[in-house]
């Protein structure tokens, strides 16, 4: 499994290992990390072109060192400084082993240009001349390689304020950091490689861990399963008007691995998921009939919310199977009576799952939006926190987290997934994960990575449908290792 660390958690570890070991040598280790990943992606080291971006601080001095190596096999190699200071022993030993100082311009010819602006250190949007360098970097044909972390973004959060550099691979030193895996700043990553500096011993638990196929397992039929023993998840969801969300639940469901569906709503939503989803057993109610989940019969878990509304007759139907002592999943509308009446949610027993976007988390935060997508982060983990939930934050990257857990970053999905109805697809995948037994996290993460692989089956480069990603939750499955 992948993970991460933060930033002070990197430089306490960091400390620790300074201490024993003679100065400089965790630079010395990150330079020759670095340096072979450049050498690897060059045809030829010798006589390539190569230009350091030099930041005043020990991530110019790793480009600097990593420089003095590819010039002594060779290399043409100039440091283009932006700080007012650059690391004197760094840019000695470069200018020793032949490389000289050069200027900006030198980026545009270069094959290949090292990112030593900012590292761990870098704050904010980047300043100029560091700002100017970065953008003509990301206008260069040659290849880019950002040394720690690409500049410009946030090492904690993956936040970018302003210029950062586009990177085609990124040489991470010790641990990764979770800016790498989390957009807008994975997005500038490219491909990570990670050097080891020797940190591991030193280092904390993670704070933040990515799921792998390994990761994810689902609950797997044996012998002695039946229908009731795989799990069977309820769903209230759909209204008098709004169907699709309910039928594309079901079907994430359906396909999810649920022993049984059990669908419960008003009657148009139960006429039409009948005539979708014959697999599931449905149960007409009245608008806002709490006592009719009850009636629906026994399920392992709730997914409710989905094209539900948000009225008083949806605010009944949330209550009654947050009222309940199974894990419960409220996505979309559910999430909108949630904001409105969050007392619901203390005094539960069962694991609760919130699966919402950013602009469902916004309410439900009282948050901005906008905030809430610059540092998705920080905020899915004030949301486990206050909320007491596992809570599942939607968007360009999908972060899951529980409170005193490791936040899981979703690697899989596209953005093709940006299409109405897919979030539907994903309540229903997670309620089977849950009602199969799956404690709240694993099947929120598990859930997320089958989402977004399916996607990506479905996707294949081209434009996706919310039923779509049922149709491939199969395959999505198969490419589990045991399944
Ligand atoms: N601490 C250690 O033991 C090790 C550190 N290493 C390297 O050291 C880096 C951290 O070094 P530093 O702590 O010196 O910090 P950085 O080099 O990451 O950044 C600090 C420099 O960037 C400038 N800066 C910060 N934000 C800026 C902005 N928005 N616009 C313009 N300039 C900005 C600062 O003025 C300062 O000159 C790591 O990322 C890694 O590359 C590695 O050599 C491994 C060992
Ligand atoms: N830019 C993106 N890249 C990858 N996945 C995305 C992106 N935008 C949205 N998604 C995913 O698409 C799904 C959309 O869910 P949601 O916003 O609830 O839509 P709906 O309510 O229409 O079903 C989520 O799984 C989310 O993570
Ligand atoms: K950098």
């Amino acid at each position: 499994m992948r993970y991460a660390h933060e930033v002070d958690k990197v430089r306490a570890a960091e400390a620790a290992l300074l201490a024993r070991l003679p100065e400089g040598t965790l630079m010395q280790r990150a330079a020759a990390g670095l340096a072979a990943v450049c050498a690897s992606l060059l045809p030829r080291v010798y006589g390539a072109d190569v230009v350091l971006l030099v930041g005043g601080g020990d991530n110019g001095g790793d480009a600097l060192y990593a420089g003095e190596r590819l010039a002594r096999r060779g290399a043409r190699v100039v440091a283009v400084p932006a700080g007012s200071r650059t690391h004197p022993a760094g840019l000695a030993a470069l200018l020793a082993a032949g490389g000289r100082l050069g200027d900006a311009a030198e980026i545009d010819t270069a094959d290949l240009v090292i990112d030593g602006l900012t590292g761990i250190g870098g704050g904010g949007a980047l300043r100029e001349p560091y700002a100017a360098l970065a953008r003509r970097a990301n206008e260069t044909p040659g290849l880019v390689v950002a040394c720690d972390v690409p500049s410009g973004v946030d090492a904690n959060s993956g936040r970018v304020e302003g210029e950062a550099v586009r990177a085609d691979v990124t040489v991470t030193f010790g641990t990764h950091k979770p800016g790498l895996f989390i957009d807008p700043g994975a997005a500038r990553c490219g491909v990570v490689e990670l050097v080891d500096i020797g940190l591991g011993p030193e280092l904390p638990d993670p704070d933040v861990t990515v799921t792998g196929p390994d990761d994810v397992d689902p609950p797997l039929p044996g012998p002695e399963s039946d229908k009731y023993r795989r799990g069977v998840v309820g769903i209230v969801a759909g209204g008098e008007q709004f169907t699709g969300a309910a039928v594309l639940s079901t079907g994430g469901a359906v396909h999810g691995g649920a022993g049984m569906v059990r669908f419960v709503s008003v009657a148009p939503a139960v006429a039409v998921v009948r005539r979708r989803w014959p697999e599931a057993v449905t149960t007409v109610i009245e608008p806002g009939d709490a006592a009719g989940l009850a009636a629906a019969g026994r399920v392992q878990a709730w997914v409710v919310g989905p094209g539900l509304g948000t009225g008083d007759a949806a605010a009944a139907l949330v209550a009654a199977a947050l009222g309940t002592d199974v894990p419960v999943l409220v996505d979309a509308d559910g999430l909108t009576v949630l904001a409105r009446h969050r007392d619901l949610l203390p005094g539960r027993t069962a694991p609760t799952v919130l699966t919402p976007h950013a602009g469902e988390l916004a309410r439900l935060l009282d948050a901005d939006r906008a905030d809430i997508e610059a540092r998705r982060l920080e905020h899915v983990r004030r949301a486990a926190a206050e909320l007491r939930a596992t809570v599942l934050l939607k968007g360009s990257t999908t972060l899951i987290a529980a409170a005193g857990r490791p936040v899981r970053v979703n690697p899989t999905g596209t953005s093709w997934l940006a299409t109405a109805g897919t979030g539907d697809v994903l309540s229903g995948l997670i309620g089977a994960l849950l009602a199969g037994g799956m404690a709240a996290l694993d099947a929120a993460a598990a859930g997320a990575y089958l989402h977004g692989m399916a996607a990506r089956l479905a996707a294949d480069g081209a434009p996706l449908a919310a039923g779509d990603v049922i149709g491939a939750l199969p395959a999505a499955f198969r490419t589990l290792a045991g399944t």
